[in-house]
This record gives structure tokens, C-alpha cells and sequence, in this order.
């Protein structure tokens, strides 16, 4: 039986009262043990949904449950169950870095010697030990940013909200956080992720919500949501850069083709046009040097989700 841990209802928010809404009539429940993505672009409101889930901003309309209780009567009961990691960078550079990690531990109400063991492990774990005595502002940005992680994961709460747990890190760091996701998510921890890269986050997340000006435009299963998609293909083209212009125009009748390098066109096509397709890009005077077909991803439904949404 599925347990919820947040039961959101028609959640809608102003900063100003009576004009614009970043959120707009949100609901959704997100359940024990699962890892949930929160997928959308810059301004379509994720935060400003989070800031709610910890009871740092109230609902204007409708209401946020944590564990059956409403969120902005009683925040301290979200504080102590959560852990939020955020944009924001950490205020605390004049310490050290196990002194961040073991301090944050020590303001969650863990012992000294518990604070002092965890802070070890975590410092281990993220593979920052070498940095341990080094000032918070003397580390670089990434290290900074995985500290910080390091403070959101002392005191192992049950539920986890992480806003871009990978923003700044390099690759092989960037998997060592997705691993530590997993890892956490295995023993039982809730995971809320906020998240631009869908790659990525598509390897972790089994629900995503996808969000877009304010409003709830999907929330499913990865694979589910896939299958909106499964009748499409995505076209790449690689051309001089001189033609690309004309290449797009050629293929206006098949969607819409964006141009994500100066060289580069990228396009989802249905799979029943394929063949008429690759009989047009063939055309050698299209000056075409490469083209792959893939099947599509989430970064796809995400794309097609938001289409729509414009379309409306
Ligand atoms: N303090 C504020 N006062 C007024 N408007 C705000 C404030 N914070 C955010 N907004 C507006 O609310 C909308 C939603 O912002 P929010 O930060 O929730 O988006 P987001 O999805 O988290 O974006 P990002 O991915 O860039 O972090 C945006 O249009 C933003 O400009």
C-alpha cells in the first residue's frame, strides 16, 4: 500500500496579490520511498512550489499536507523530518569544511559523537576527506556545492528535497551524486528532485511532475510518460552551416526543427514519416554530413508537453 507523505490540493501562489501566478492550481501527492522528479524550465515555479512543501511561504489557495498535517500551521513538524537542499550557496565560508558538515549535524539535534561520526562518512563519501580542514571559502565552487550536500545529508532525514544536486559538478562527481541518490533512495529515503538535466535524471526518478508556467502539465512513471512519445522519432542532422536554414524550411511540414548548434538541427518526427523524411535529407544538395534517428526520451515528453501547452 502506498503510503503519501505530501498531499498537495489545488495549490496556487501570488507574490502579488491578484496578479501573476507561480503556481497556479497545483495538485499532487508524492508517496513513501519514492523518487520524484520536479521537471520545468527557469521561472515555471518549482521553487516557489518547495518553498511551500517546507513551510516557508504559505499557499494563497489550497493546501500542502506533510504526513496529514497542513504544512504552514505547523512548519517546525516539516523542518525536522526534511532536508532541503538549495540554489543557494552556503552562508558559512569562514568554517571549516568538516566544521559546516558537523555543526549542521550538531543544529539538527544529533549528539557530538554521533554529529562527529556522521560528518566523517558523509566527508568520505562525497570523497571530500582530503578537504576536511579547508576553509569553506577556499574550495571551489563544485566543492562548495558538494559540501553543502554533505550538510543536507546530516541527520538523514526521511525525506529529501534536493533542487540541482548536480549544478556545477563535473561528470565523475555528478555520478557520484546520482549514486548517493540511489543509494539513500534504497534505504528508504524520499526523494524530491528538482532537476533541468532530464537525462540524468531520467536514470533515477521513477515519477516525474512536469511543471510549466505555474501549472502541473504531467505526473506518471517515466516509462509511462515515454509512451506519449513512442509513435515519434528524434531526427539529429549535422550540415554545413550554410544550409541549415534551408534544411529546416524543407522539413516545416514534419515538426518543428530546432537549431541547437550552428551545424546541428534536431527535430521529433513521427515514425510513419521516416522514410519520406530520409528520402528528402538525402538530397545532396542539402549539403547534409550526418544524420542519426533515436528513439525518443523524457527530454522529449518534456518538450512535446510544453508544445502543447503553448498551442492551447
Ligand atoms: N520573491 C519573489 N517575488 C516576486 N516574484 C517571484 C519571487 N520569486 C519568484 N518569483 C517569480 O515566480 C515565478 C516562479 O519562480 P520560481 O523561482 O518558483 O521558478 P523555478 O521553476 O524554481 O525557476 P528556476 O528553475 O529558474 O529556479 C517566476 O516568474 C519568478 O520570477
Amino acid at each position: 500500500m502506498l503510503e503519501p507523505i505530501y498531499e498537495l490540493e489545488n495549490v496556487t501562489f501570488y507574490y502579488k496579490k491578484g496578479k501573476f501566478k507561480a503556481n497556479n492550481g497545483i495538485s499532487l501527492t508524492i508517496y513513501k520511498g519514492e523518487i520524484i522528479g520536479l521537471l520545468g524550465p527557469n521561472g515555471a515555479g518549482k521553487t516557489t512550489l518547495i518553498k511551500q512543501m517546507i513551510g516557508q511561504l504559505a499557499p494563497t489557495e489550497g493546501s500542502v499536507k506533510f504526513h496529514q498535517q497542513e504544512v504552514s500551521k505547523n512548519p517546525k513538524y516539516v523542518l525536522k523530518q526534511t532536508a532541503y537542499y538549495s540554489q543557494e550557496t552556503f552562508a558559512l565560508s569562514f568554517l571549516k569544511t568538516w566544521e559546516a558538515i558537523y555543526f549542521t549535524g550538531r543544529l539538527k539535534g544529533l549528539s557530538k559523537k554521533e554529529s562527529k561520526q556522521q560528518t566523517d562518512n558523509i566527508l568520505l563519501r562525497l570523497d571530500m576527506e582530503a578537504y576536511r580542514d579547508k576553509l569553506l571559502s577556499k574550495l571551489s565552487g563544485g566543492q562548495r556545492r558538494l559540501i553543502s550536500l554533505g550538510a543536507t545529508l546530516i541527520g538523514q532525514a526521511s525525506v529529501m528535497i534536493l533542487d540541482e544536486p548536480t549544478n556545477e559538478l563535473d561528470p565523475l562527481k555528478r555520478k557520484l551524486v546520482w549514486d548517493i541518490i540511489r543509494e539513500l533512495n534504497q534505504k528508504g529515503t524520499t526523494i524530491i528532485l528538482v532537476t533541468h538535466n532530464i537525462l540524468e535524471a531520467e536514470k533515477v526518478v521513477h515519477r516525474v511532475a512536469v511543471i510549466d508556467n505555474g501549472k502541473l502539465l504531467a505526473i506518471d512513471h517515466v516509462e509511462k510518460l515515454k509512451r506519449r512519445v513512442d509513435q515519434r522519432m528524434r531526427l539529429e542532422i549535422y550540415a554545413q552551416e550554410a544550409s541549415i536554414h534551408n534544411i529546416k524550411d524543407r522539413l516545416k511540414d514534419f515538426g518543428q526543427a530546432e537549431l541547437v548548434e550552428d551545424t546541428k538541427l534536431t527535430m521529433l518526427i513521427e515514425k510513419n514519416m521516416v522514410r519520406t523524411i530520409v528520402e528528402i535529407i538525402q538530397d545532396e544538395t542539402l549539403n547534409i554530413n550526418q544524420y542519426s534517428l533515436f528513439p525518443p526520451s523524457l527530454e522529449d515528453v518534456y518538450s512535446l508537453l510544453q508544445e502543447q501547452q503553448r498551442s492551447e
